[in-house]
């Protein structure tokens, strides 16, 4: 089972250049632009005035559409009695009907502008549009925002935003609140877009939606939640998935622990974890629901290949020798969903391409950045982009450990953005890569266990204190999965 059809229309994340394609076929199916403006406008009023009690606004237009939906925004403050100011980039963005709705006493020339703590300054420069670095007198006003203490609610985007790829473009100031409308933008989570749109709403304006405008899902639970439903009834523990989780040498199986514990706890039936002697004897004293066996060779694992295993997770804690390499080599030849990570990923870092070579459709790399640019050099862009090139070059599922997670290499890519700063710990991505082992091991599609492993477990550490650690994790995961059975 796949993504579920109907969460992939809703968690579409479009581009702004397909925003407009989807704009343009929304007008010609006999939506006027008018139409969309005021729309867009209603929902930004909304959303406003939900968040933000009266206190003087100030709208900064620019020269096209980001502008007129802050022109519009205007007329309908004006009309509630809040004190507005407009600061228009160019004028010619007021047509007649602004100047006779009276909109023309309520401007003031760009060179007022002081941002002042306690009021409002809403964003509507550029948006879609933008399309080159930002100058001269929009910089300027821009400047003078993200130096001040006003609050800022930006319309579609941060201007300076591209939405796309999430970069500053010359200059953005902080938003504290964005609304976009239909759909998010990639640029909304990549980059420094993330941090500089704030709480972002996405308001509904009637645009017609169509799967080809579709580059990139936002993560959510109701894309897969279904997949993740563990049968009822007559079944036993291998038909519910065994996971081989490959550890190493004694001091060192600290990461392939956790990975462990994070697959006994994904639904799967059993976990065998396999280490050399030494690393074996200091699991079985550790684990009880874990199996634990010993790894002389390549040969151990092949025999659990060629039993009940139905997934594999290889590399944390595993080390780089002779040993290592085999069990990959065995890992990647018996043609079983396979999680890399770690020790798996820097084997082969001096010849990516033999790596490569050896991966197969339902392999999943799992790289932090400093993985990731090892074993994919001269890479550059955003993180969604270098991910799906990182994805065709290895010819296996990549997924980019970040605060913004980007998966690539299943039918779309996957954007997660639940993940926090408590992530950042050491153990984490082993915890991570266990869990979609766990998942992969249920017999649930590579994509669609990695994109539900990355959400379970950001959430897993949702809320988590400062005395949190990876050990805490595969309980949370256990808990966040139970909420999500029974929700
Ligand atoms: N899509 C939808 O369904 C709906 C979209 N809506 C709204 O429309 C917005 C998109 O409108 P848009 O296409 O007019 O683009 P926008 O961002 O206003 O900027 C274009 C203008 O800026 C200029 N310009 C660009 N870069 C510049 C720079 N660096 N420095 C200086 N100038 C620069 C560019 O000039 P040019 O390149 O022609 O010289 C052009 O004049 C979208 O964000 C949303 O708010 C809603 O109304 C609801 C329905
Ligand atoms: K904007």
């Amino acid at each position: 089972m796949g993504f579920e059809r109907e969460a992939m229309q809703r968690q579409a994340l479009l581009t702004p250049d397909a925003m407009q394609a989807a704009d343009r076929r929304t007008i010609a199916g006999g939506t006027p632009v008018g139409t969309l403006v005021a729309r867009a406008a209603r929902a930004i009023f909304r959303i406003l005035r939900a968040h933000y009690t009266r206190r003087p606004v100030t709208i900064l237009c620019g020269p096209g559409q980001n502008g007129e939906d802050g022109l519009m925004l205007a007329a309908l403050l004006d009309e509630a009695g809040w004190p507005v100011t407009l600061n228009l980039l160019d004028a010619g963005v007021m047509d007649e009907s602004d100047t006779s709705s009276g909109l023309m006493r309520l401007l003031s020339p760009t060179g007022t502008f002081r941002p002042e703590a306690g009021t409002l300054v809403v964003d509507a420069l550029f948006g879609a549009g933008l399309n080159r670095p930002i100058e001269g007198e929009a910089r300027l006003l821009i400047e003078k925002l993200e130096a001040s203490d006003a609050s800022v609610l930006a319309v579609d985007l941060p201007s300076g935003i591209d939405g796309r790829t999430g970069e500053v473009l010359g200059a953005a100031a902080k938003a504290d609140i964005t609304v976009s409308f239909h759909r998010a933008k990639p640029g909304h989570f990549l980059g420094e877009g993330r941090r500089l749109s704030g709480r972002l709403f996405i308001a509904d304006i009637g645009i017609v939606p169509h799967h080809d405008d579709t580059s990139a899902l936002h993560n959510d639970p109701a894309l897969w939640k279904q997949s993740l439903a563990v049968a009822d009834g007559d079944t036993h523990k291998y038909a519910r998935g065994h996971v081989a989780v490959v550890g190493g040498p004694g001091l060192k199986g600290g990461a392939a622990r956790l990975a462990a514990r994070a697959a006994s706890v994904s639904g799967a039936g059993a976990v065998t974890y396999l280490a050399p002697l030494s690393g074996a004897e200091f699991a079985a004293s550790q684990f009880d629901a874990v199996m634990v066996k010993p790894l002389t060779g390549p040969e151990e694992l092949r025999t659990l290949i060629d039993g009940t295993a139905s997934a594999i997770v290889i590399g944390p804690g595993m080390g780089h020798g002779r040993l290592a390499s085999e069990c990959l080599s065995a890992a990647l030849e018996s043609g079983l969903p396979c999680v890399l990570d770690a020790d798996a990923l820097t084997l082969y870092e001096d010849t990516p391409h033999v790596l490569f070579g050896k991966l197969h459709e339902r392999c999943i790399l799992t790289p932090h950045e400093g993985e990731f640019s090892r074993l994919f050099p001269g890479l550059d862009g955003d993180r969604l982009s270098r991910a799906k090139k990182a994805s065709a070059r290895a010819g296996a599922m990549v997924l980019l450990k970040g605060s913004t997670t980007a998966i690539a290499g299943g039918i779309l890519p996957v954007l997660n953005t639940n993940g926090s700063a408590a992530l950042a710990t050491a153990g984490s991505g082993d915890t991570l890569a266990g869990l979609i082992g766990g998942f992969m091991a249920r017999g649930i599609a590579p994509e669609v266990a990695a994109a539900a492993a990355a959400w379970v477990h950001a959430e897993a550490a949702q809320g988590a204190g400062p005395g949190f650690n990876a050990d805490q994790l595969a309980p949370r995961i256990a808990a966040v999965l139970e909420r999500l059975a029974s929700s």
